[in-house]
């Protein structure tokens, strides 16, 4: 491998009384699709939200081009493009409103003709105008979405399930659109079930369960008690 771009070295985290996975590592270069897959409750989601920095691991560090997230900050994100399982489309804007101030929000420079573009390609051309809170949930995603076609720069992008909601057309389109980053030299790490099509050797499959703490079979629970029970005797018939 070339010298790695995204660099995962030994990540533990904890959620609530639970170690969801512990010493993940793994690293991928420029020109990655990285596929978060698992059961319901996996980690999946909380592994995407260590990549941005919103959420800080109990140990292990992620690293951008060599240098720490946390310690890169500003010039971390400013590479990054985030779209979690909230849309953040605010109702009380217009559909356009919101895909401009998202896309300021991200520092983004992005003409209203820019936004128009984007919006065409997520098949909301004829509802510029319409106040958000009037769409449909497969409508508000692809408002959320359309900061992708404004983000063709920002080489890491982070998404969670962006296929949720979308139909057919839709989802054939973002599919194009993310091989073609990962094509360039992009990498989008995303939680999906839906297979995008890229070269097999640019694809990575993460599976947090692979790290999960080796739960302790009932076999291995009983010898525990077992043994527990012997040395409980032994002490007492020494007494
Ligand atoms: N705010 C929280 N506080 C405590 N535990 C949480 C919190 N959010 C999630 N968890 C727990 O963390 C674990 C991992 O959650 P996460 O959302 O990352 O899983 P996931 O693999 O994305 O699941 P799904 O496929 O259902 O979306 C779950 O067991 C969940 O109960």
């Amino acid at each position: 491998m070339t010298q790695p771009i995204l660099e995962v070295r030994g990540l533990t985290c904890e959620r609530g009384e639970r170690t969801l996975f512990q010493g993940m590592s793994f690293a991928v270069e420029a020109g990655s699709l990285v596929r978060i897959a698992g059961s319901n409750g996996a980690g999946k989601t909380t592994l995407l939200r260590l990549m941005t920095g919103l959420m800080r691991p109990v140990e292990g560090e992620i690293l951008w081009r060599g240098t720490p997230i946390l310690k890169a900050a500003q010039d971390f994100w400013r590479e990054l493009c985030y779209i979690g399982h909230r849309n953040g489309v605010k109702d009380d804007l217009s559909v356009i409103e919101n895909v401009l101030i998202n896309a300021r929000v991200a520092s983004l420079k992005a003409t209203r003709e820019d936004a128009r573009r984007a919006l065409a390609a997520v098949g909301l051309a004829e509802y510029e105008d319409v106040p958000a809170g009037q769409l449909s949930q497969g409508q508000r995603r692809r408002v959320a979405l359309a900061r992708l076609w404004l983000s063709e720069s920002v080489v890491l992008w982070v998404l969670d399930e962006p296929f949720t909601a979308l139909d057919v057309k839709a989802v054939a389109r973002l599919s194009d659109l993310i091989s073609k980053h990962v094509r360039e030299g992009g990498v989008v790490m995303l939680v999906t079930h839906q297979e995008v099509p890229v070269d097999k050797s640019q694809l990575h499959i993460i599976e947090p369960e692979r790290w999960a703490p080796r739960r302790r079979s009932a076999v291995e629970r009983a010898m525990d008690d077992a043994a527990a029970a012997e040395a409980e005797n032994a002490l007492n018939a020494g007494a």
